[in-house]
């Protein structure tokens, strides 16, 4: 059977406790930040623990497209060797749904001399730019994005003068992250400034600055929502990229629903990335909080969700508005897959979701098929569900390629195991 014939997966409820060692896939973030700096460097760049998944992989196709070397020697590596500058591509850049691909590349794309259109597929074309597109346009890049979303059109003139930018980050910290590394290739200094004081996700600038200050970029921060880059361009370097924090999430969420002990390879206090705050979390299971504020730990809030319904008590997921505008609207695929387990277990409240917690739920048999809506996330989190509760089956497994392709086999290897082939 390949990939794509595989439908469905029913998870085979896990009677003991989830024990061994898993290492979760590099981060999706941090790789396709070093796959595009050290792509604008001059020289050759290692880059090693790297996640190779859909969304890497369509940033190195994407940065080949536009004459870059990239070089996979193994699994977990990239060599990407540049001499500073990206060329014009021949054909639209195909970014499936990758966010920071696409968000990242509309902003580089001023650097090329020619014109450069970003693309994605169905779901990508429903995810919003428009902020993105107002931003680049005050510093007098030519892009157009007549629907606000992908596909974007830039008219590259070469590079860019710099000069001051306010961006609305509310939608995306994407949009600001692809500013800043944008902005280290500029004529000039860039001051990037946002509009609010608000931010989705707060920590994936820190990500972003943090990459970008190992390929030698200079950036200061002359208020909390101001950040000033020099035009000093990227220098290559070899870069080691920790496991993905919100692949862990998955691992961590298993080892408390099982009572078991699942060693990552990696202490949660080591990862740098926004998701490792929802350890804590996931740690004082079953007593989760009343009230959980996703915004700054957004790709969590699925994990946390599908935790939520076996917690002694319920959980109003807040600050998650901006879920309904990732890989699919997650709040109504959360809220709605939670209510096939059964009716009100998941229930959205404005951009609220309310989780009606109940600890009784394990052991049950209440068959139930999840829509992923073609989300990893989803599909990732309502496994954790098949774990306590008999007859749940994921639709579209095989979604999961997004970020962690081995996510099935991960399982298996822990004794997790499948009605239906695991893609
Ligand atoms: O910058 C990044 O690497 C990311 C930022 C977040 O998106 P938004 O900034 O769009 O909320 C997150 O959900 C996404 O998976 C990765
Ligand atoms: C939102 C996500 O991805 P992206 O925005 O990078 O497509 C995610 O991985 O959960």
């Amino acid at each position: 059977m390949t990939d794509s014939e595989v439908r469905k997966l029913t998870i085979m409820p896990f009677a003991g406790a989830l024990r061994g060692k898993v290492t979760p896939p590099g981060s999706k973030s941090i790789t396709n930040r070093a796959l595009l700096v050290a792509a604008l460097a001059k020289g050759t760049s290692r880059l090693s623990g790297a996640l190779k998944s859909d969304d890497t992989l369509y940033m190195a196709q994407a940065l080949r497209a536009m004459g870059v070397t990239v070089e996979e020697p193994d699994a977990t590596s990239f060599v990407v060797t540049g001499d500073g500058r990206l060329r014009a591509p021949t054909a639209p850049l195909f970014l499936g749904n990758a966010g920071t691909a696409t968000r990242f590349l509309t902003a580089a794309a001023a650097l090329v001399e020619g014109q450069v259109v970003v693309d994605g597929d169905e779901h990508m074309r429903k995810r919003p730019i428009a902020p993105l597109v107002t931003a680049l346009r005050t510093l007098g890049v030519a892009v157009e994005a007549p629907s606000g979303c992908p596909p974007v059109t830039i008219a590259g003139q070469g590079g860019f003068a710099g000069g001051r930018v306010e961006v609305d980050g509310g939608l995306s910290s994407q949009y600001v992250s692809a500013l800043l590394m944008a902005g280290a290739c500029a004529r000039g200094p860039v001051e990037v400034a946002l509009t609010g004081k608000e931010i989705g996700a707060r920590g994936y600038v820190d990500l972003t600055l943090a990459t970008m200050a190992a390929f030698g970029a200079k950036v200061s921060q002359p208020d909390a929502a101001s950040w000033r880059i020099e035009p000093t361009g990227y220098r290559a370097a070899d870069y080691l990229i920790e496991p993905d924090a919100s692949a862990a999430t998955y691992l961590w969420a298993a080892e408390v629903l099982t009572g078991g002990a699942i060693d990552l390879g990696v202490p949660a206090a080591a990862f740098t990335q926004p998701d490792a705050k929802a350890h804590a979390l996931i740690a004082a299971f079953p007593n989760l909080p009343a009230e959980i504020d996703g915004s700054q730990m957004q790709d969590a809030v699925p994990t946390l969700a599908v935790l939520a319904a076996f917690n002694r008590t319920p959980v109003r997921f807040t600050g998650i508005a901006n879920l309904r505008v990732k890989e699919c609207d997650r709040v109504s695929a959360l809220s709605q897959g939670l209510s096939r387990i059964r009716p009100g277990l998941g229930v959205e409240e404005g951009d609220d979701l309310l989780v009606a917690s109940d600890p009784g739920l394990a052991g049950q048999t209440l068959p139930a098929e999840i829509d992923t809506f073609a989300d990893h996330r989803i599909a990732m989190s309502f496994a954790l569900a098949g774990l306590k509760i008999g007859g749940i089956t994921i639709l579209d497994p095989a979604c999961v390629a997004k970020t962690y392709p081995d996510y099935w086999r991960a399982l298996a290897s822990l004794g997790v195991r499948f009605e239906g082939e695991a893609p």
